[in-house]
């Protein structure tokens, strides 16, 4: 199967072979800050989010992304919008293309930014993460959006493995100690959440989206380094960008905000 994103139409096409693309509580969506609801119910439990330095285990280009991937030990997310505990398993991200201001998947008052990373959890009151991903509460996932400032040496302890990972399947461990609360921003206490999916195919209605309202800054030329990564594309392999989906409906939902 070619890339999703460049192959026919897209992300327009995918629901011919995933009908549920066009299902009532999909992601990515657009967070009108107008619209979204106070809760404070979601302060009342404050979300927990427990990282460490020894979860992340390898890094894999899984052919629309990076992957750093997490045996999810000392790693946990609770509280807030979550009845559960949920276990850390990986961190990817989704961006856009040179000189453009899309990249993001979800949106706020219409708005992209250059970026966006996905801290991915599964609920641990299932197996493993494979018989969680289909479940509505299976899975949990911290949105980061990336904006254009000063640099950030963490996540580009990540980026510098980025060249050791050219194409489609390769992997290669990390041997250093790398703490994904550093991708986290300044502030994590605001955030939007709602209940939505996967936002690559099979599109799996099985994701609380924790959506952090602060974005957290890296510089232009580490967002450059993003399209470093290669990716097979219908004329051959060439640099991976625009690999995300645009917002889609937000049908019958509202979407809940941890701040006043
Ligand atoms: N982009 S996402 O975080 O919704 C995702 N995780 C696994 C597959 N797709
Ligand atoms: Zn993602």
């Amino acid at each position: 199967r070619g890339n999703i994103y460049l192959s026919g139409a897209g992300p327009s096409a995918w629901h011919e072979e995933y009908p549920v693309a066009k299902g009532k509580r999909q992601s990515p969506v657009d967070i009108n800050t107008n619209k979204t609801k106070f809760d404070p119910k979601l302060a009342a439990d404050p979300l927990t989010i427990r990282f460490s330095d020894s979860c992340c285990q390898s890094i894999v280009n899984t052919g629309i992304s990076f992957q750093v991937t997490s045996n999810g030990a000392g790693c946990e997310l609770s509280g807030g919008p979550l009845d559960s505990t949920y276990q850390f398993a990986q961190f990817h991200a989704h961006w856009g293309a040179y000189l453009k201001t899309t990249g993001s998947e979800h949106t706020v008052d219409g708005v992209s930014y250059p970026a966006e990373l996905h801290l991915v959890h599964w609920n641990t009151k299932y197996d493993d993460f494979k018989d969680a991903v289909d479940k509505p509460d299976g899975l949990a996932v911290i949105a980061v959006f990336f904006k254009r400032g000063k640099e950030h040496p963490g996540f580009g302890k990540i980026q510098d493995l980025f060249s050791k990972i050219p194409a489609k399947g390769a992997k290669v461990n990390i041997d250093f100690e790398f703490n994904p609360g550093l991708l986290m921003p300044p502030d994590s206490e605001n955030y939007w959440t709602y209940l939505g999916s996967l936002t690559t195919p099979p599109l799996y209605e099985s994701v609380t989206w924790i959506v952090m309202k602060e974005p957290l800054e890296v510089s232009v030329e580490q967002i450059a380094i993003l399209r470093t990564l290669l990716w097979e594309t219908p004329n051959g392999v060439s640099q991976m960008y625009n690999n995300f989906r645009p917002p889609v409906p937000l049908r019958d939902r509202v979407i809940r905000a941890s701040f006043g």
